[in-house]
Parts: C-alpha cells; sequence; structure tokens
C-alpha cells in the first residue's frame, strides 16, 4: 500500500516543517477547506492531519470542526489526526468524540508527530484487513453465492470441479434455493466465459413459443413470422444455456431437446437445415423428475442425457448459519443502496431469521430483508419488521370456522405468490389450481398480483 498523507495547515512555515517529517509518503498539502476537500477525492489518501483552526475562522475551530464532518462522511475509513493548540485539549477530545483517530498538540516535535501519523497508518491498514476478513468468511468461492454451510461449500467444491467440464448438469433444489447462481457459476468457470449465458424458463413461455423461441424459425415457418430469426441455442453457441423449471418442458420439445443434446445439432421451426451448435447445457427443476417420469409427463432418456452430474441445492433451513449470514450480507448491501448505513439486525430478528422456515429460500429472504431495511426506525431492524410470523394457530381470537379457513387461504395465496415472483401460471400450478380461478381468489381476498419491490 502506497502510503498518502493529506495536511491540512493555513501556516505556511509549518506546512514546510511538517512536510519533512514524512520521507517514505506521498505527501499533499492544502491550505482550506475547498482545497482539502478536492485532494481528499482525488488522492485518497489512507490519513489526514487537520488543523482545527483554518480560514476563515483561524482564530477559533468552527471550520476545522466542519471540515472533520465532511471528511468523515466522504470517506469513513480516512483516520485524521486534529493538530491543536497547547490550550485546546478540550477541541481535541472533542474532535476524537466527532470521529477523529487521534489528536496532537502543537509546538511541532518530529519524532512524536511520525509516529503518531504511523501508528494512523498501521490503524488503517488493520481495519482494511479485517473488513477483507469479514467479507471472506461471508464469501464461497462462488460469485453472488454467501455460503458457509458444510452442505454449501461441498457444493461450491463440485461445482469448482466440474466447471471447467463440458458435462450436462442438472440442478435440482426448491424455489429461490440458488439454481441460477449455481448454473452462473458453472459458466463463469468455465473456459466458455467470455461467451453468452442465456437462462430460459420453460414454465414462463407458452407452449406453441417455447420451440421458436429456443431453436429459432425460418421466414415463412408461420403466419407472423416474416423474417428468419435465431433461437436462444443458436444464439448462445459457444457458451453456456440455462434451462429453469425443464420439468415443464413439454413432451414434444423434450424430443428435440434429446436430439440436440444427442448430435448436438439444431433444426430451426419451418428448416430443412441442420445447424451445428456447441453449447454447455445446464437444466434445472424444483420438481421431482422421477415421478414426473413414473407418471409419465418427463422421457427418462432425456433425463439421463440432462443429469450427466446432478446437483442437490439444499433449501435454505437445512443449511447450517446460512441464513443468517445471507440476511446479514443481504441488509449490509441494503442499507448501502437506501443510504441508509449501519442497519443491523436486533438479538430478536437473528432468533426470528434461524427460526423462520424460508419456505421461498433466499429468494423470499431477499424480500423480507428489503421491506424490513426500509421499514426499521433508527438503526436496528427487528423481528416485527421482518414480518416472519408463522400463520397463528390459536381458536381463542377467531370468530368462526370460516374465518379461520380463509385467513389460510389468504396466506398460502400471497406466500404462492411471492415463491412464484407473481408468476400467475406458476401461482395456480403451485396450489393446485386453475388461473381463473386463482384469479377469483385474488380479487376475493383483494390481493395485489405483481411484485410492490419492483414497482
Ligand atoms: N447463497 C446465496 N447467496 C446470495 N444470494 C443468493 C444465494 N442463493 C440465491 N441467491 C439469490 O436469490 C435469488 C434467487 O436465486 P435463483 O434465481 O438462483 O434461485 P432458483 O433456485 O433458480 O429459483 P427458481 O427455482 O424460482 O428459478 C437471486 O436473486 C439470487 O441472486
Amino acid at each position: 500500500m502506497k502510503k498518502k498523507l493529506l495536511i491540512i495547515e493555513d501556516d505556511p512555515g509549518l506546512q514546510s516543517q511538517m512536510r519533512w517529517c514524512f520521507e517514505d509518503t506521498e505527501v499533499h498539502i492544502a491550505d482550506d477547506r475547498e482545497s482539502a476537500l478536492s485532494l481528499l477525492r482525488r488522492v485518497e489518501p489512507q490519513v489526514v492531519t487537520l488543523d482545527l483552526g483554518l480560514p476563515p475562522d483561524p482564530g477559533g475551530s468552527s471550520e476545522g470542526f466542519a471540515l472533520l464532518d465532511e471528511i468523515l462522511r466522504l470517506a469513513p475509513s480516512t483516520k485524521i489526526i486534529v493538530v491543536t493548540g497547547r490550550e485546546e485539549k478540550e477541541n481535541a477530545v472533542k474532535a476524537v468524540g466527532n470521529g477523529a483517530c487521534d489528536f496532537y498538540q502543537k509546538p511541532l516535535d518530529a519524532d512524536i508527530l511520525s509516529f503518531v501519523v504511523n501508528r494512523a497508518f498501521r490503524l488503517y491498514e488493520l481495519e482494511k484487513e479485517n473488513i477483507e476478513l469479514n467479507r471472506s468468511q461471508y464469501s464461497s468461492t462462488l460469485k453472488g453465492l454467501i455460503a458457509n454451510s458444510p452442505q454449501m461449500l461441498k457444493i461450491c467444491r463440485t461445482v469448482e470441479k466440474i466447471a471447467p467440464t463440458d458435462v450436462t448438469t442438472l440442478v435440482l433444489g426448491e424455489t429461490g434455493t440458488g439454481k441460477e447462481v449455481i448454473a452462473k457459476a458453472l459458466h463463469d468457470l468455465s473456459i466458455r466465459s467470455d461467451k453468452a449465458f442465456s437462462a430460459i424458463n420453460c414454465a414462463a413461455i407458452p407452449e406453441n413459443l417455447l420451440e421458436s423461441e429456443l431453436f429459432g424459425y425460418e421466414k415463412g415457418a408461420f403466419t407472423g413470422a416474416n423474417q428468419t430469426k435465431k433461437g436462444k441455442v443458436e444464439l448462445t453457441d459457444g457458451g453456456t444455456l440455462f434451462l429453469d423449471e425443464i420439468g415443464d418442458m413439454p413432451m414434444p420439445l423434450q424430443a428435440k431437446l434429446l436430439r440436440f443434446l444427442q448430435e448436438r445439432v439444431i433444426e430451426r421451426v419451418g428448416g430443412v437445415r441442420e445447424i451445428p451448435v456447441d453449447v454447455r447445457v445446464v437444466c434445472a427443476t424444483h420438481q421431482d423428475l422421477q415421478t414426473l417420469i413414473a407418471n409419465g409427463s418427463f422421457r427418462e432418456d432425456l433425463y439421463y442425457r440432462v443429469s450427466e452430474i446432478t446437483l442437490n441445492i439444499p433449501p435454505l433451513k437445512e443449511r447450517e448459519g446460512d441464513a443468517v449470514l445471507i440476511a446479514q450480507s443481504l441488509l449490509h448491501n441494503f442499507s448501502n443502496q437506501l443510504d441508509r448505513p449501519n442497519l443491523n439486525f436486533s438479538d430478536d430478528a437473528l432468533a426470528a431469521i434461524r427460526e423462520y422456515p424460508w419456505p421461498g429460500n433466499v429468494r423470499e429472504m431477499i424480500n423480507k430483508v428489503k421491506r424490513a431495511a426500509i421499514m426499521a426506525d433508527g438503526k436496528r431492524v427487528t423481528a416485527e419488521d421482518l414480518e416472519l410470523d408463522e400463520p397463528c394457530n390459536t381458536t381463542d381470537s377467531v370468530l368462526n370456522l370460516r374465518q379461520v379457513r380463509e385467513t389460510a387461504e389468504k396466506q398460502a395465496i400471497e406466500h404462492a405468490l411471492q415463491i412464484a415472483q407473481y408468476n400467475m401460471a406458476q401461482t395456480a400450478r403451485l396450489l393446485g389450481v386453475t388461473r381463473p380461478t386463482l384469479y377469483n381468489l385474488t380479487d376475493k381476498y383483494k390481493l395485489t398480483t405483481h411484485d410492490q419491490n419492483t414497482d
């Protein structure tokens, strides 16, 4: 680390005396607030010495204190040493109370000053190391994936091993467990990382459009096909294709996917030409493919093709210690995004996070923590802000069975909407009702059918 020191001092004599105290350090000098702030922004010094008596108040300390606040606001990790006159002990103590790391009293003694400044450089370095250490605790080695549980660390190791190969990988896990994050990590750690990564959700695209979305179409293939269009597979040539919700792929298309995986060629809809494509395929589903195979809605031969390696991502509630770790990291990010620095969970919030079953896994946690970060009064996020209450089962406070039934129904729909990210078809499937029934129910309970967090 190149040591950079900013000396804020309006006395030219002291400026040059101080400069000579720091031979192995890059020294910058400012004599008022404006020049100090411009150097702070440009040079980003780790340590600043600040004379409290600056113009336009050289005999007082108001300008020095204002500058102290401003530096800490702009660059909170900077170590500031206030320089005061012999009679200004009170100001020195006040400045440390306001966030300065140390103080130094004139007259100047080169040895003591360099000792104090070097100690501030060391402190800066230690704090930085500490932050790095905390950050590395948050991380698995995979980008975008926070994990420290043995279960997830084992998955990370497997991902690192299989990423450089081209094996077709099946990622299994409940909704919101991070299957797409894993697929992206497989891509990022492979030699394909500089090529495209495309994700396609087989459940979200109507059956009749999925084939042309995947394989493209030739001009004139169907009404409205005014020009030839490449599909996702072709556009991903050289890269990685992530097929999410593979269990929802219609049977006729499963046959085409199988052919592609076996022969590595595609045919556009309405085309006659075979086009070779080099794509690594990663599939995912939250469904039990064995059950789908048993009831005839998923091809067994395709299952074996897509599952050369299978990764089972455990639900969040089964990962030891990860819920709190992820929640803390999310809160840290949201508090920065929302410009509400230093938000922390209260003890009851941490206990609630540990206890809650997280049916919507990390996706649900993102919504809850974001909401809580917005709602929290002051710096503490409480259990109440998180709204993690489980449905209340007591009968003391309910009117009748109809009311119990309706409350449970409403909660189940709200939950399913959140898990399915407000995709109505997926929500209906989760709840085992038809789409019209779901719309009737959301009307009945006046439930919003879109994600308010993304408004
Ligand atoms: N371990 C984790 N650390 C941090 N963020 C995570 C982690 N796991 C998942 N996420 C985040 O949670 C959200 C949901 O993850 P992702 O889309 O990968 O889940 P999924 O299992 O593919 O969900 P679905 O089955 O519903 O498609 C994303 O915003 C993702 O970045």
